[in-house]
Formats: C-alpha cells, sequence, structure tokens
C-alpha cells in the first residue's frame, strides 16, 4: 500500500501505468496481451449511447419476464446523471410511467407491473425517480402507502425483509431505512431495534456480513454503515476495525474485492469505496463538532446523539450530519450516548473543519483500475477484463469513479483539484450523496421537495 500511495500519475506516466496493470492482468489472470489503445480518458459519449440503448428497452416493447426492471432503471438513470446528462422528454416520461405500474396499490415497488412489492426494487424505483427529479416524478410516489408497506417488512425483532415472508438481512434494513429517509417517512417505529441487528452482523473481520453468522462483505458492509448513520447509531460499531477490514480490500491491480481471498471486482469501487467516504464524511462532521477522537479528554461537546437528533431535519448537502435521516431520540438509550468514536485510523490530524484528509486507499490506483481495467471502450462498463459490461457494473463503476474524484477535496464546496482526477480533467463526474448514491443536486432537490410536501 506504501509504494501505492507514493504513485503520481501523470501524462507522461501513462504508458507505465498501463503496463503496470496489464501486466498483473497477464501474469495473474492470462488475459490477452495488451491493448495499444488503451486510455484514461473516460469513453463518455459511449456510455450514453450504451445507456439510452438500455433504457429505451423497457418499454412497452419489453416482454422479456424480469423482476429487475426498477433496478435496470436505477442503473441506467444514475450513470446518465452522473455524467451530467439527460434523456429526452418523452423518455423520461414513459419511464416515469413505467415506475408508476410497478408501484402497488398497497405501497411499494415490484419487480414489474403487478409484481408483489419488494424493498430491493422499492429502493431503486424511488431512487431512480429522485434521479430524474421534478414534480411528476416525486410526486407519483405514493409515500402513506410506501409507509405502509415498511412497516409490514418489519420483523418483530427489529430487522427488515425483503419482501412478504421474505428473507431478514442487512439488505433490506439498508433499503428499507434510506427509502424512508429519503422520502422523510422515516420514524422510531420503523428504527427500532434495527442497530441491534446490524450490529449483529459485524464480524470478527470488522466488515459486516448480510445476517448474523455469515461472512463480511462489501456490499453488506456498505449497506450496514449507511444504515447505522442514517439512524443515527452509528458509534456502536467497531469502526477502526471496520476501516481496516475496508482498506485491505484494496488488491495490487488497484481495485477492490468484496471479501477476502476472492478477486477484485469493479462494482467494488463503490461498495467499498462508498464505505470509506461515508467514514470520511463521518470523520469531517465529528471534527467539525469537535467531538473527540482519541485522546479521552471531554471537549464539552455534544454527544453525536444529541447533535444529530437537534439538527434532524434544518441541513443541507454532504455538510449536513450524516445522521440526518430520521427521528432518534426515543431510542437514545439503547447504546450509551456519550461512547466516543475511535476513528485515529482515518486521520490523526483531522480534527480542523476542511483539513486535508488524504484518502485511507490508494484513490488513483482504483481510478485507474476502473478506466483501464473495467471500462469497455465502446461504452459500459464491467467487472474485470474478460466480462462482459452491464449496467450494474456501469453503475457501481461510475458512482465508485465519482467517489474518488470527489470525497478527499480540501474545500467540499469547490470542485475537486486535478490530482484528484485520474486522466483528462474532463472525466470527472457529478458528486453523489454517499448515504443514498444518488447525485448530489437530485437529492437536494428531491429533500427540499419531501420536506416541504
Ligand atoms: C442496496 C443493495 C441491495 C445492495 C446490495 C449489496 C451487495 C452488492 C451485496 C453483495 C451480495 C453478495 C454476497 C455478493 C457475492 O457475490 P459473489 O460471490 O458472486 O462475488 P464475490 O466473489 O465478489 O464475493
Ligand atoms: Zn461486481
Amino acid at each position: 500500500m506504501e509504494s501505492f500511495s507514493s504513485l503520481t500519475v501523470t501524462q507522461r506516466d501513462q504508458i507505465l501505468v498501463e503496463q503496470q496493470v496489464f501486466n498483473i492482468y497477464e501474469t495473474f489472470y492470462d488475459m490477452p496481451p495488451r491493448s495499444k489503445s488503451l486510455k484514461l480518458e473516460l469513453q463518455r459519449e459511449n456510455h450514453l449511447g450504451y445507456l439510452t440503448e438500455g433504457l429505451k428497452q423497457l418499454g412497452p416493447a419489453f416482454c422479456v419476464l424480469d423482476a429487475n426492471r426498477p433496478w435496470i432503471c436505477y442503473w441506467i438513470l444514475h450513470s446518465i446523471a452522473l455524467m451530467d446528462e439527460f434523456i429526452d422528454p418523452e423518455l423520461e416520461d414513459n419511464t416515469i410511467d413505467f415506475l408508476s405500474r410497478c408501484q402497488d396499490p398497497n405501497g411499494g415497488y415490484g419487480g414489474g407491473p403487478g409484481q408483489m412489492p419488494h424493498l430491493a426494487t422499492t429502493y431503486a424505483a424511488v431512487n431512480s425517480l429522485v434521479t430524474l427529479g421534478g414534480d411528476k416524478a416525486l410526486s407519483s410516489i405514493n409515500r402513506e402507502k410506501l409507509y405502509t408497506f415498511l412497516w409490514q417488512m418489519k420483523d418483530p425483532s427489529g430487522g427488515f425483509r425483503m419482501h412478504d415472508g421474505g428473507e431478514i438481512d442487512v439488505r433490506a434494513c439498508y433499503t428499507a431505512i434510506s427509502v424512508a429517509s429519503l422520502l422523510n417517512i422515516l420514524d422510531d417505529d420503523l428504527v427500532q431495534n434495527v442497530g441491534n441487528y446490524i450490529l449483529s452482523c459485524q464480524t470478527y473481520e470488522g466488515g459486516i456480513a448480510g445476517e448474523p453468522g455469515s461472512e463480511a462483505h462489501g456490499g453488506y458492509t456498505f449497506c450496514g454503515l449507511a444504515t447505522m448513520i442514517l439512524i443515527n447509531e452509528v458509534d456502536r460499531l467497531d469502526l477502526s476495525s471496520l476501516i481496516d477490514w475496508v482498506v485491505f480490500r484494496q488488491g495490487v491491480e488497484g481495485g477492490f474485492q468484496g471479501r477476502t481471498n476472492k478477486l477484485v471486482d469493479g462494482c467494488y469501487s463503490f461498495w467499498q469505496g462508498g464505505v470509506l467516504a461515508l467514514l470520511k464524511r463521518l470523520h469531517s462532521t465529528k471534527g467539525e463538532k469537535s467531538i473527540p477522537l482519541d485522546d479521552g479528554e471531554d471537549s464539552g461537546a455534544e454527544s453525536p446523539q444529541s447533535t444529530a437528533s437537534s439538527d434532524a431535519t434544518g441541513e443541507e448537502g454532504l455538510n449536513e450530519d450524516l445522521s440526518q435521516g430520521g427521528s432518534h431520540s426515543e431510542h437514545g438509550d439503547q447504546h450509551d450516548a456519550s461512547c466516543r468514536v475511535n476513528v485515529d485510523n482515518i486521520d490523526h490530524n483531522s480534527s480542523k473543519m476542511h483539513a486535508k484528509v488524504e484518502p485511507p486507499f490508494n484513490s488513483l490506483a482504483l481510478q485507474q483500475y476502473i478506466l483501464l481495467c473495467s471500462q469497455e471502450p465502446n461504452g459500459g462498463l464491467r467487472d474485470k477484463p474478460g466480462k462482459s459490461r452491464d449496467h450494474y457494473h456501469t453503475c457501481y463503476c461510475l458512482s465508485g469513479l465519482s467517489v474518488c474524484q470527489h470525497s478527499w477535496s480540501e474545500d467540499e464546496d469547490s470542485p475537486p483539484s486535478p490530482s484528484a482526477v485520474l486522466g483528462p480533467y474532463s472525466n470527472l463526474l457529478e458528486p453523489i450523496h454517499p448515504l443514498y448514491n444518488v447525485v448530489l443536486d437530485r437529492y437536494h432537490e428531491a429533500h427540499e421537495f419531501f420536506t416541504r410536501s
């Protein structure tokens, strides 16, 4: 990690970088000989073409039985939004109508029209509509019925089921809490005991598993950490071992693996990179509020819990407390409200607002993996060379790229410095809200809409 951290990638170094990555692939994965036409440039036009074609296929002519169509909408729409592009108004209207037909009359969204509502497709549909933005999309969500659906999915143990009679896991907790937070319908009843469930899934390795007793995995670690932040109970996790676990998931190729001893994969650029972005924001927020980090001295600062409760509705953007999501006061007694977060592994020097924070992983090496190994020059992104592109990997590779570019700026209100962006500066994507993975300005619009309506 040390020698990777000291790498600087300039135009002059580009050929060396390509050689390095492809030597690794030839050696370890027996990939085809290195291509001469590799570029560190994001192939925006080609990605846009691939994504727009995919969205058109969801229209009335779509006849394949598929239980994932709101996901396909989200992966495509979010990827397009990350590139600061828009779809044409007719396609937008068709997409809103299509998602409305996936909405169950009793609340929540199914995988297609007439299918039973499911938490994962509900999350995907809501994020899609937030990404489209505008009154028609946002007001198409029946929030009252959606709340009823979320409540029906709540298990007496505290966790959530993915669907009626379905499995209880960390994904279900995240999708339920994320949707409720984004739509401003999160309350103490939904939050009750979720924290205990997530806590029971943190493993001896430090990452979070899908269910108690399973193996820590990047996807679930993102879901678990984001949920704990949204319900304002993040201090209950062992954040020190969590960050250790996630930074050691970056491989020599620059990409992240999802779990110990598995291959790197482009989609973990977001699941693992997003965890690091959340921890960074959490740390900055705590720094801004002078919460003691590691010295054991009482600064007289408010506890994270009391701070978040008082801020619950009035905050804005990434400078807001990441735990703005809901009402938490009744459950504050479930854990020690004065407990201190041991986040000293994140950055020893950043108790000051806007202190420069170096990423605790090699951000340029990850961008290099995304651009050189995951990017298909003809459009779309993939797990790794030798695999085919798909909309899921396109979405999460681009989300991970955005997180790399934006999350470690000195001043979060200004664009990142060119040194944070690998390749031409035109590679810069839109910033996201890391708790929901929607583009930040779309989040702001939705936040404003659901606060007033
Ligand atoms: C919001 C939401 C629904 C999030 C889902 C999070 C997510 C990606 C969970 C991971 C699921 C999982 C165990 C994959 C392992 O697949 P694998 O064995 O094929 O891959 P691996 O070898 O990389 O572990
Ligand atoms: Zn993947």
